[in-house]
């Protein structure tokens, strides 16, 4: 099967659900739901950090979430864990700078979605060379979920790439919510990723719905 289409990735990319179950103020089954039915493009499994599940409860969890996204034709891409990746025969996986190198990376999972986080012009021009489909960029604003998050830039890594020329798929991401999303799509990604705004959210439908009516 051949790379995933650029444009069909870009519009993917647009509304990009990060969730995992310590991220979750209720059930992350219904978290996800909810979130898929409010308009999500994309969903990322990242189940890490404090209370994370492990072993076989993270496996299973994944499953069933994999297979909610399924029938709703959402992608499904897993965060960091390549193997879970390649045992779930996932849409994609997402890996950040500390992780093993693209190249490696691409070579293990062949046409699968291969998503890179850069915090630079020259870690932006690696990835792509080595076999990035799309670029994580963050955080743009503060976060309080990535406990080892870099420093905030807001949108001006996103402007710095485009004005070089760099055309690959990029969504922000880090602190992202409905009141400033717009400005990180004007800044000139093609979508926003966001963990708080919906998983925390009391009317995750309705936030979810509302975020995508500003990416849109
Ligand atoms: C879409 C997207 N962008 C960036 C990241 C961050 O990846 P990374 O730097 O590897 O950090 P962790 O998420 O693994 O803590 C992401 N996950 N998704
Ligand atoms: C997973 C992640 N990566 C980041 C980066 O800067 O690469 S910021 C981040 C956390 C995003 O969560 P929230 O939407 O709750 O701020
Ligand atoms: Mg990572």
């Amino acid at each position: 099967m051949p790379r995933i289409n650029e444009e069909k990735l870009r519009d993917a990319l647009k509304v990009y659900f990060i969730v995992g179950s310590n991220n979750c103020v209720k059930n992350p089954v219904q978290v996800v739901e909810e979130a898929i039915e409010g308009g999500i493009t994309i969903f990322q499994f990242r189940e890490k950090g404090k209370d994370a599940l492990e072993g076989h409860e993270k496996y299973m969890l994944a499953k069933e979430l994999q297979a909610i996204c399924k029938t709703k034709g959402i992608p499904f891409i897993v965060n960091d864990d390549i193997d879970l990746a390649i045992e779930l025969n996932a849409d994609g996986l997402h890996i950040g700078q500390e992780d093993e190198p693209v190249m490696n990376i691409r070579k293990k999972i062949g046409d699968k979605i291969l998503g890179v986080s850069a915090h630079s012009l020259e870690e932006a021009k690696i990835a792509i060379k080595n076999g990035a489909d799309y670029l994580g960029l963050g955080p743009i604003f503060p976060t309080k979920t990535k406990e080892d998050a870099k420093e905030v830039r807001g949108t001006t890594l996103i402007e710095e790439l485009r004005a070089n020329g760099l055309d690959i798929p990029i969504v922000g991401i880090g602190g992202i919510t409905i009141d400033n999303a717009r400005t990180v799509m004007k800044a000139g990604a093609d979508g926003v990723a966001v963990i708080t705004a919906i998983s925390q959210s009391e009317k995750i439908l309705e936030t979810t719905q509302r975020l995508s009516e500003n990416v849109l």
